[in-house]
């Protein structure tokens, strides 16, 4: 069997390798395992919820319809940090694919957590696809404005937390020359940095990052993780530290701010205003490459 379902998970393993596998919590949709060849790609805290009483501290958090806290926007300023997508239990659609194994998810206003949908009240379908591959894990996501008068206006991102051995010799690279928003000092700057280090609370936007630029997070000299994005214009790139992670009840152990570094793929800048009846379709794929090195200014 290569997709098992349970109450609360959906976990698929590969067919030529029963140790590459993806565990799915159908709370939030959240991919919060994913190991290739016995290995975890991911960070979770040790303190996540997986109970659907918070969103998981971990794997891969879905982001929807609003990044972060909005101040402006009548309905979307109602919404919590990072919206109702990761706080609402996904049905199961079921397997699409034999091999590589492929599952959906589905979330609308009929199975959204009825308290934030209260306060969000709009016509919207989304459908998550989650392909396991021998060597990649793509998580693709369709967002269906079902309207048939208004606009969807929305964010979206994958809040992926990677797992590093050591933040301290961890570099992400191939943002160099891009609009970086820093969220600690709300400013904004042209990246310089050939690759970025990490020593301190590490919270950043990076605008219109060209598709082609594919970010690799490295270590000694290894690139550990590789992302290729398709129409997700911006990346964030976040790390809590020491003091940031000591205020998060749900981030255990207090040192596991060393083994994580979220990359974050997502339409967050500004947002996407949908036509009543239309589609729109973005997906990461995390997958293992050679080292690229894309410094071009
Ligand atoms: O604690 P949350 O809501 O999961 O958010 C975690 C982080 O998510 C990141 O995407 C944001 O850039 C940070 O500002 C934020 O702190």
């Amino acid at each position: 069997m290569t997709v098992k379902e349970t109450d609360q998970e959906v976990i698929l393993t590969h067919p030529k390798d029963a140790n590459t596998t993806v565990t799915i919590l159908k709370y939030g949709a959240t991919v919060y395992s994913w190991k290739m060849a016995n290995k975890e790609q991911l960070w979770v805290s040790t303190a996540a919820k997986l109970d659907g009483s918070k969103p998981v501290r971990g794997g891969i958090p879905l982001v929807f319809p609003v990044f972060g806290k909005n101040a402006t926007d009548e309905h979307l300023s109602k919404l919590p940090q990072h919206g109702l997508a990761r706080n609402s239990t996904w049905e199961f659609l079921g397997q699409v694919k034999n091999d590589p194994p492929t599952v959906q998810f589905g979330l609308g206003p009929e199975n959204a957590n009825p308290e934030l949908t209260k306060l969000w009240p709009m016509d919207f379908s989304l459908i998550l696809t989650v392909e396991l591959g021998i060597d990649h894990l793509k998580t693709a996501i369709e967002v269906q404005n079902t309207s048939n008068s208004n606009e969807l206006k929305f964010n979206w991102l994958f809040h992926t937390y990677l797992r590093t051995e050591d933040i301290e010799d961890t570099m992400v690279t191939n943002l160099t020359g891009m609009t970086a928003y820093d969220q600690l000092l709300a400013e904004t700057y042209v990246e310089r940095h050939p690759a970025l280090t990490f020593s301190e609370e590490f919270d950043r936007i990076y605008k219109k990052v060209p598709e082609n630029r594919n970010i690799q997070v490295v270590r000694h000299g290894q690139p550990i993780h590789t992302l290729k994005r398709e129409n997700l214009p911006d990346t964030v790139v976040w790390n809590p530290w020491i003091k940031k992670s000591a205020g998060m009840a749900d981030f255990e152990p207090k040192s596991g701010f060393k083994n994580m570094v979220c990359v974050e793929p997502g339409h967050v800048n500004d947002f996407i205003i949908l036509p009543p009846g239309e589609k729109w379709n973005a997906s990461q794929t995390l997958y293992k490459d050679d080292l690229k090195f894309q410094a071009i200014m």
